[in-house]
């Protein structure tokens, strides 16, 4: 039940709030001034609502005592103009006196909502060699993402993580692995577009001795791997007809079937997924099964591109630079109020990967204590990719738009060119790895775009280590 605290010293009003609010379930306590009310711990309640004139110190003087609990303001009329002031202070909303109660409940309905939305705390994820951190960011999408994180990790469905490259669908697969109850198990991860399209059934399902050319001896697949814990297909989208087929079946029968076998075996794996692309769209168009589609679609998680994170860039520059520094020993490296101008403005199409990429750069360039915008690397203004307006269920693989005839910067370029530019200018001196970070898209994703742009990695190209 949430809890509310009221601070009114008119017994007559304070009392009938009481009545109505705990007539709508929420549990009530009252005091008659900020002193008395500092005594309850404002910050045990999900809301404080208070009156602005109190005997003794005024009722704004609790926004500071219950952050980060919001405190709503009641005031008469006549103080219409302190009400406004008492917002500039930091209540989260006032309500003239006397007030309808109607509104009133509607009111406090609304902002306990926004409350519980805002908190959502960030994850801790323990990577592979055992260090924990928290994940980045406190923007409110990120805390609605964090919410659903806590509410949807311990309820063992399926989950499909929307959002571009390098928004975090890993991360947020770690998290919602570590935080269930099958946490003490495997989490296997595959990268559905990083298998050839010939082996990915047999990784997946495995397969008996002899079932196709080459297959000398039988093999476990990933899927029943991950038996007891997590299955995590990143890039979903790029699974074959055939194997989704096979997917759907241990979804819905929690069975597998080698390939090359004719018996099944049970496997009880929760699956969660990721992709960039519409999977509504697909379906319709064929390309995705629409039976595994709606099995997927259980619970989505849609995580918001950094550019439309737009508070929280600098935020997570500043931990990421951090980071950046004590590996390779440079602490004390400041951003220059340019380079941080830079950071702010430029579109992250490759999301939260390219900054740190760019960060990390920047700390190895970076000559005295201060990172400049040359040390950042990051295109110039002129041909920057700009900005995909896109919800993540339509976002192209990243924000190199698919449809990039649409996306003109203003001079003219498309970030289609863009990236056909920047390849065949650098790929001879440049592995794919480089190319790769420095356009700030991850590897598959530079493949994939060479085999749409027709520019696929020449033989004699530097080989990426
Ligand atoms: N909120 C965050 N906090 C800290 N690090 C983050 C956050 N989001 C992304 N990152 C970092 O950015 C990089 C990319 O993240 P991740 O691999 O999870 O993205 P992705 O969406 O799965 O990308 P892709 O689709 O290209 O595989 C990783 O190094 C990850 O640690």
């Amino acid at each position: 039940m949430q809890k509310i605290l009221i601070v009114e010293d008119e017994a007559i009003i304070r009392s009938a709030l009481k009545r109505l609010l705990e007539r709508h379930d929420y549990a009530v306590s009252e005091a008659g001034s900020v002193e008395d009310a500092a005594v309850l711990d404002p910050q045990r309640f999900d809301l404080v609502i208070s009156d602005l004139r109190l005997p003794g110190e005024a009722g704004t003087a609790l926004i500071e005592r219950a952050a980060p609990v919001p405190v709503l303001i009641m005031t008469s009329y006549a103080s219409m103009r302190s009400a406004i002031e008492s917002l500039k202070q930091g209540a989260v909303d006032y309500i003239a006196k006397p007030f309808d109660h109607a509104e009133l409940v509607e009111t406090v309905a609304r902002l306990l909502h926004q409350q519980s939305m805002r908190q959502g705390e960030p994850p801790d994820i323990t990577d592979a060699g055992g260090s924990s951190q928290p994940m980045i960011g406190d923007c409110d999408a990120m805390q609605q993402v964090y919410t659903r994180i806590r509410k949807t990790a311990p309820a063992d469905v399926t989950v499909l993580i929307q959002g571009e490259s390098g928004t975090g669908k890993e991360l947020v697969a770690r998290a919602l692995h570590q935080q269930s109850k099958r946490a003490g198990a495997p989490l296997i991860s595959v990268n559905c577009a990083a298998i050839p399209e010939t082996l990915i059934e047999s990784e997946l399902f495995g397969h008996e001795k002899g079932a196709f050319t080459g297959a000398s001896a039988s093999r476990t697949g990933l899927v029943e791997a991950a038996d007891g814990g997590t299955l995590f297909l990143d890039e979903i989208g790029e699974l074959p007809l055939d194997a989704q087929a096979r997917l759907l079946r241990v979804l819905q029968e929690g069975e597998i079937r080698k390939i090359g076998s004719v018996e099944t075996r049970h496997v009880d794996v929760r699956l969660i997924a990721a992709t960039h692309r519409d999977l509504g769209a697909l379906s319709k168009s064929g390309e995705f099964r629409l039976d595994l589609y709606y099995r997927l679609n259980v619970m989505q998680i849609d995580l918001p591109a950094l550019r439309e994170r737009e508070d929280d860039v600098l935020a997570i520059a500043d931990i990421l630079l951090d980071k950046a520094c004590k590996r390779h020993k440079r602490e004390g490296l400041r951003l220059s109020r340019a380079a941080r101008q830079d950071l702010h403005d430029y579109p992250w199409p490759g999301n939260v990967r390219e900054l740190e990429n760019a960060l990390e750069r920047s700390v190895i360039l970076a000559e005295g204590h201060l990172i400049h915008p040359d040390d950042l690397g990051l295109a110039p203004a002129a041909t920057r990719p700009q900005p995909v307006p896109a919800t993540p269920a339509q976002a192209p693989d990243d924000a190199l738009a698919e449809d990039t005839h649409a996306d003109e910067t203003a001079e003219g370029v498309s970030l289609e060119d863009y990236f056909q530019h920047f390849v065949l200018e650098h790929q001879d001196h440049m592995s794919e790895t480089e190319l790769a970070q420095k356009l700030g898209i991850s590897r598959k994703n530079l493949w994939e775009r060479r085999q749409r742009l027709g520019i696929p990695r020449k033989k004699n190209a530097r080989r990426t280590p």
